[in-house]
């Protein structure tokens, strides 16, 4: 009798001291299943290549790019992706019968839309169709995902989505999450490795300098003076600021951030608490970053960016970053997206920044890291194509002022120079 109480819709809430067992519905086997299989990914996944580009005027500085666009799904949010299922999964917030919604840029929604296929279960991501290019679409439809295209207020589109069957749907809802989902633990020994990107970038480099020796400690290891990227949910750049607090590491963290980028204002000035910024916003600016889409900024709310692991925010020229991305070509061979030209720039001006500060007994060995977000392939019809440049980035000047800042980023690199410096004449143009 006691069990049928339990289980009948009639909950009786008496808090009875009577002694009584009860039980919860689980669905363990599937669970398991399902957790197995993130985890045969995660050997699959292996480590996306980490390159070292060392120019002749930065006197041994080098730049590590971890090139995240030769993931399975072709971005950083491959690993995301796989850290937002594997929390959804360990805390209960999916089940065999449940389909995943998420908002997203694209990328993100790729690598859901494989590991919900990887799993056996649906996946639907709502896209903003003004500025969603055709190739992230084709992807998420590619790995079986469902896209629904709105005009704004993406997020509300979600919540009533899964407002309308919520015991077996599920908003994702990478913003808010991507803080509790994405790792910074090592995982030392242990055959299970973490997908933290600077725990791989830490065992690349230590293995390029031939002194892994197989141990889990950190101590006498090279570590990058700097990790540079940029923030969309702010995730990535959180997990590695975590990785390196709980671990002392010598990594400063630094945030690249577009021309009108809310992340800059808030993690500086503590800007955007009450207010979106969506009436500042100007659009396309960098495409997946610089912007929550949810609202007024709050950790764990809005956005998953941490601005205490922070120590600085480097803010630079939209037209900068993507005239960065196509140098970023010529000099490493690597076709790129526009927040990996970000990326790119800010990583160079910290690179000679390093060079001119130091004193010469400490200028050995050091380096910034960065991440190479995606690949150029999904771009070529946006920002690798001059009409859509002259078009979206009129008010910027266009491609004229395009490639005066690539002019500038060559110079600079020939000459050992920050390129920052050298904006200012671009930015003159749009005047
Ligand atoms: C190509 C690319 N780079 C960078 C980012 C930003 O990374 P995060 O969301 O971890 O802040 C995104 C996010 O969408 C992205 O798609």
């Amino acid at each position: 009798h006691q069990l049928a109480a339990n289980h009948s819709n009639e909950i009786e809430c008496s808090l009875s001291g009577t002694p009584s067992i009860g039980y919860m519905k689980t669905d363990q086997g599937w669970k398991r299943a399902a957790i197995t299989k993130l985890w045969e990914e995660r050997k699959r996944m292996s480590h996306t290549p980490l390159i070292r580009y060392q120019h002749p005027y930065f006197n041994g500085t080098s730049i590590y790019l971890k090139n995240e666009g030769e993931s399975p799904t072709g971005s950083l949010k491959h690993r995301f992706a796989w850290a937002l299922f594997m929390w959804a999964l360990v805390d209960g917030h999916i089940k065999a019968d449940t389909t995943v919604y998420e908002v997203s840029n694209g990328n993100t929604a790729t690598g859901e839309a494989y590991m919900a296929r990887l799993i056996g279960i649906k996946f639907v991501a709502i896209v903003l169709g003004s500025t969603v290019e055709r190739g992230k679409i084709e992807a998420i439809e590619k790995y079986g995902g469902r896209v629904i295209t709105v005009n704004d207020s993406w997020a509300t589109v979600a919540r009533a989505e899964v407002a309308k069957d919520p015991s077996r749907r599920f908003f994702m809802n990478q913003f808010a999450n991507a803080e509790r989902a994405e790792e910074y633990f090592e995982s030392g020994n242990f055959h299970l490795e973490s997908t933290n990107v600077m725990h791989e970038i830490v065992q690349q480099i230590a293995q390029s300098n031939g002194s892994c020796n197989g141990s889990s400690s950190f101590s006498g290891r090279h570590y990058p003076q700097y990790f540079v990227h940029g923030s969309g949910t702010g995730g990535t750049i959180t997990s590695v600021g975590r990785f390196v607090n709980r671990y002392n590491l010598p990594i400063k963290c630094i945030l690249a951030s577009t021309e009108h980028s809310v992340f800059h204002d808030w993690a500086v000035n503590s800007c955007f608490k009450n207010d979106s910024g969506a009436d500042l916003w100007v659009p396309p600016g960098i495409s997946g970053v610089g912007f929550s889409p949810l609202g007024p900024l709050e950790f764990g709310v809005t956005t998953s960016l941490l601005p205490s692991v922070l120590t600085r925010s480097v803010k630079v020229p939209d037209l900068g970053s993507v005239a960065a991305m196509f140098v970023l070509h010529e000099v490493t061979g690597i076709a790129a997206g526009p927040t990996s030209g970000l990326n790119f720039l800010v990583a160079l001006h910290m690179a000679v920044e390093m060079n001119t500060k130091q004193s010469e007994s400490v200028k050995q060995a050091r380096s910034v890291a960065m991440i190479v977000g995606d690949k150029g392939e999904k771009y070529f019809d946006t920002y690798y194509n001059r009409t859509w440049i002259e078009q979206k980035f009129k008010a910027k000047g266009g491609v004229e002022a395009l490639d005066c800042y690539q002019r500038a980023i060559r110079t600079a690199l020939n000459n050992g120079q920050d390129p920052l410096r050298s904006f200012q004449s671009c930015q003159l143009m749009t005047g």
